[in-house]
């Protein structure tokens, strides 16, 4: 089968563009503002429209407010509601209600005691994404850090939704991250910048190549 791939994080249309181009079937936008990807309603939108039907656009949120998503949603075609701070299950049910959209939850992993919460998340979501715990440094990012988990603590496992692998994947090492976790579906943010967060339209043909597409 082949895998699908999210470019997570992209801010012009180059990177929209390579994207396509190559085959990705996600595009992630991202609306947090502590972050070097963070992209403004306005340039979103603009990226947004350049994204082909069949290619989802994803909105990226670290527990929004509803007024926030609001403020994102009324201005950004979007597909997807990704979610990656904090929200519970429950918050995660009422975004998905309050906004009629599909919602993919981010959960954190470095061992395999972290994927206790996944079920719970699972009856919630619609879909899940395994991304590395960020560092413990009060400066890192919720997400975007390039940095791996182990990838056997997700061999054979299954769900009942759909899930991503994310986290510090590159060209050098995502054919054996997709062989170790089984990841029908992969996400990449940092591994195709040239400079944090610019993303290379080279290394994003690159990436999809190394990826099967
Ligand atoms: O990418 C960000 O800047 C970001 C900021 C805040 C929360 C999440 C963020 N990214 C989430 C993603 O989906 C990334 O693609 C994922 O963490 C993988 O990133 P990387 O390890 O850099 O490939």
């Amino acid at each position: 089968m082949t895998v699908q791939v999210k470019i997570c994080g992209v801010g012009h249309p180059g990177a929209v563009q390579a994207a396509v181009k190559g085959g990705a079937r996600y595009i992630g936008l991202v609306f947090y503002d502590r972050s070097p990807r963070h992209v403004a309603p306005p340039l979103a939108a603009e990226l947004a429209r350049m994204v082909p039907t069949g290619v989802r656009t994803v909105g990226l949120f670290v527990d929004p407010s509803n007024e926030y998503l609001e403020h994102v949603v009324s201005q950004v075609p979007l597909d997807l509601i990704q979610l990656h701070g904090d929200e519970s299950p429950a918050r995660v049910a009422e975004i998905k209600a309050a906004f009629s959209m599909p919602v993919m939850k981010a959960i954190k992993v470095s061992s395999v005691a972290d994927l206790d919460v996944v079920d719970a998340y699972a009856e919630v979501a619609d879909r899940l994404l395994f991304d590395a715990k960020p560092p413990a440094k009060v400066s890192a990012l919720p997400g975007g850090n390039g940095i791996a988990f182990d990838w056997t603590i997700l061999t054979g496992r299954t769900w009942s939704k759909p899930w991503m692998l994310s986290g510090g994947l590159t060209i050098a090492n995502v054919a054996e991250a997709i062989a170790i976790s089984g990841a029908q579906s992969i996400d990449v943010s940092s591994g195709v910048e040239d400079r944090p967060g610019h993303k290379d339209p080279d290394l994003i043909l690159d990436f999809l190549r190394a990826a099967g597409r």
